[in-house]
C-alpha cells in the first residue's frame, strides 16, 4: 500500500524518471525517415510538461516505469522515442503540444496494428497525464512505401463508373433496421432509378433475423441491375460485408463479386488488421472498398483526449480504403468547416502542406498512395447543395439517407430532387457563377421545372445543422510545427 502511495506521489511531485532515462532530447533534429507524432498533453497537476512528454515518448516506445539493465543489450539510443519540443497550447492553462520522433526501425512494414500498438498502446491510460490526444502524425515516405493504400482510388473509381466532373450521389437505406429483403431491394431500385449513383447499407445491417445477408445481396443486386438497365448508367450499392469473422467477411465479399457488385462496404469497428485484409481482397478482385467510420466518435470527439479523426484518416489511407465517411459541415453530426477541410485534404491531396487552421501540423508527402474519396453523410438534403459543393468540392460522395427516403413524394422523387439540385449547381459553377452566394436562387429556379425538387425545398427549407462553438477547434494554432 505504502509503495502505491509513493508511486503516486512521484508523479504528482513531477519526479518521474523518463527525462533522465533519455526520452527528452530538446536538441534532437528529426530525420526524414522518422515517424513524428504531435500529442496534446494535459499533465497531471504538478507534473512538468517536459517530463510528461518524455513519459509519453517512453511508454510509446521502449520504456517501462523504471530503468532496466537489458536496455544495454539494445541500440537503446536509437530505439528510444525522443520528445524534442513542448509548446503551451494557446488559450489553454494546462495543455501542451508535445512533438515526439520515432525511428523507422520501431515499426513493422505495412502494419497499422503494429504502428498503433506503440503510438496509442498504453500511453492514454498513463498516470502522468490527465488527458492525452494524438493530434497529428508525419509519416515518412520510406514507411508509406511499405503500404499499398487504396485498392482503387478516385481516378480509377470515376473511370469504372464513367462519371466525371461532379460529386457522386448516394443514400443510406432507411429505416436502419427491420426491412425484409424484398422491400429493401425496392428502396434501392427507386433511389437508383430516381437519379442516385449509389445506395448503401447502414453500418448496423449485417445478417439479422428480419433479413439474412444472402437475401439482402440478391434483392439489392437485382435492383442495381434493373436500375442500370433502365437508366443506362453504372449504378452501385455498398454491400456491407461486416461480420463476426474474417471467414464470414470473405464469403460475403465473394458472393458480392459473384453477383456483379462493383463495391463492398466494411465498418471501422472490424479493426485495423481486418481492414487491411479486406483491402488486399478488394485489390485482388478489382472491387471498390467503402469504409463507414462506425465507432470513431468514442475516441475522436473530445478535444483534449483520444485520437483526432485526421490521424484516423491517415491510417485509413495507408491501410487502403477507397471511400471513408469524413464529415459534412452542414449535417447532423459534429464537424466545423476548417477541421473537416483538413480531413478532406489528407484523403485527397498528393502532398499536404502544413495548414494550421485546417489542423494539419506537418507537411506530408503521400508517396503516390492513391486518393481516398471522402463521403459526406448525416442529415444532409437538397437545399444545402450549394453549401456542400462549396465546403467539400467535387471529389466526394454526397449521401442523403433521410434526405432521399424521407421525401414526401417517395424515394425516387427524393433521388431526383438531389440529382437535379446537384446538376443545377454544377452548371452554375461551370458558368463561373458564385454558387455559394447565388445557391438559394439557383435551387429555386431549378425547382420551377422539377416538382420533386420543389417539394424537397419546401419540406426541408429550414433545416441546417449549424455548427456550434463546441465543435470548433478549441485552439487557434499559432505554433509553427517542425518536421
Ligand atoms: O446513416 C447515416 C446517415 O443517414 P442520414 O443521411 O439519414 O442522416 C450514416 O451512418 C451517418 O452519416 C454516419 O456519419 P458519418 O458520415 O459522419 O460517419
Ligand atoms: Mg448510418
Amino acid at each position: 500500500m505504502s509503495e502505491t502511495i509513493r508511486g503516486k506521489e512521484r508523479y504528482e511531485s513531477g519526479v518521474i524518471p523518463y527525462k533522465k532515462m533519455g526520452y527528452w532530447e530538446p536538441d534532437y533534429e528529426p530525420k526524414d525517415t522518422d515517424v513524428i507524432c504531435l500529442f496534446r498533453i494535459t499533465p497531471q497537476p504538478g507534473v512538468d510538461p517536459e517530463e510528461a512528454a518524455a513519459a509519453v515518448a517512453g511508454e510509446s516506445s521502449t520504456a517501462t516505469w523504471t530503468v532496466v539493465w537489458t536496455d544495454r543489450l539494445t541500440a537503446c539510443e536509437l530505439y528510444r522515442a525522443k520528445a524534442y519540443r513542448v509548446d503551451p497550447v494557446p488559450n489553454s492553462e494546462d495543455q501542451f503540444f508535445a512533438y515526439i520522433a520515432y525511428d523507422l526501425d520501431l515499426f513493422e512494414e505495412g502494419s497499422i496494428a503494429n504502428l498503433t500498438a506503440s503510438i496509442i498502446g498504453n500511453v492514454f491510460g498513463f498516470k502522468a497525464v490527465k488527458a492525452l490526444r494524438l493530434e497529428d502524425m508525419r509519416m515518412p515516405v520510406a514507411y508509406l512505401k511499405t503500404f499499398q493504400g487504396p485498392p482503387t482510388g478516385i481516378v480509377v473509381e470515376r473511370e469504372r463508373l464513367d462519371k466525371f466532373g461532379r460529386p457522386l450521389l448516394g443514400a443510406t437505406t432507411k429505416p436502419k433496421l427491420g426491412l425484409s429483403g424484398r422491400n429493401y431491394g425496392r428502396v434501392v431500385y427507386e433511389a437508383l432509378k430516381g437519379g442516385l449513383d449509389f445506395v448503401k447499407d447502414d453500418e448496423n445491417i449485417n445478417s439479422q433475423p428480419f433479413m439474412h445477408w444472402r437475401d439482402r445481396f440478391l434483392y439489392v443486386m437485382e435492383a442495381v441491375n434493373k436500375a442500370s438497365a433502365a437508366t443506362g448508367e453504372v449504378k452501385g450499392h455498398y454491400l456491407n460485408v461486416t461480420a463476426a469473422t474474417m471467414e464470414d467477411m470473405y464469403e460475403r465479399a465473394e458472393f458480392a463479386k459473384e453477383l456483379g457488385s462493383c463495391i463492398i462496404m466494411i465498418d471501422l469497428v472490424i479493426g485495423y488488421t481486418a481492414i487491411q485484409s479486406m483491402a488486399n481482397w478488394a485489390r485482388k478482385n478489382d472491387m471498390i472498398l467503402h469504409l463507414h467510420r462506425a465507432g470513431h466518435s468514442t475516441y475522436t470527439r473530445q478535444k483534449n483526449h483520444g485520437v483526432s479523426f485526421r490521424v484516423i484518416s491517415k491510417w485509413m489511407r495507408m491501410a487502403g480504403v477507397d471511400h471513408i465517411h469524413a464529415g459534412t459541415v452542414v449535417g447532423k453530426l459534429e464537424g466545423d468547416p476548417n477541421t473537416v477541410a483538413g480531413f478532406y485534404d489528407i484523403l485527397r491531396e498528393p502532398y499536404n502542406e502544413q495548414n494550421l487552421p485546417h489542423g494539419i501540423f506537418f507537411d506530408q508527402d503521400w508517396a503516390s498512395l492513391k486518393k481516398v474519396m471522402p463521403v459526406a453523410s448525416g442529415g444532409i438534403h437538397a437545399g444545402q447543395m450549394h453549401q456542400l459543393l462549396h465546403y467539400l468540392g467535387e471529389d466526394v460522395v454526397l449521401q442523403f439517407g433521410g434526405g432521399t427516403i424521407g421525401h414526401p413524394d417517395g424515394i425516387a422523387a427524393g433521388a431526383t430532387a438531389n440529382r437535379v439540385a446537384l446538376e443545377a449547381m454544377i452548371m452554375a459553377r461551370n458558368e463561373g457563377r458564385d454558387y455559394m452566394e447565388e445557391g438559394p436562387d439557383i435551387l429555386q429556379k431549378a425547382a420551377k421545372d422539377c416538382s420533386p425538387l420543389r417539394a424537397a425545398l419546401d419540406t426541408w427549407k429550414d433545416i441546417t445543422f449549424e455548427y456550434t462553438s463546441t465543435d470548433t477547434p478549441d485552439f487557434v494554432p499559432t505554433a509553427t510545427a517542425s518536421s
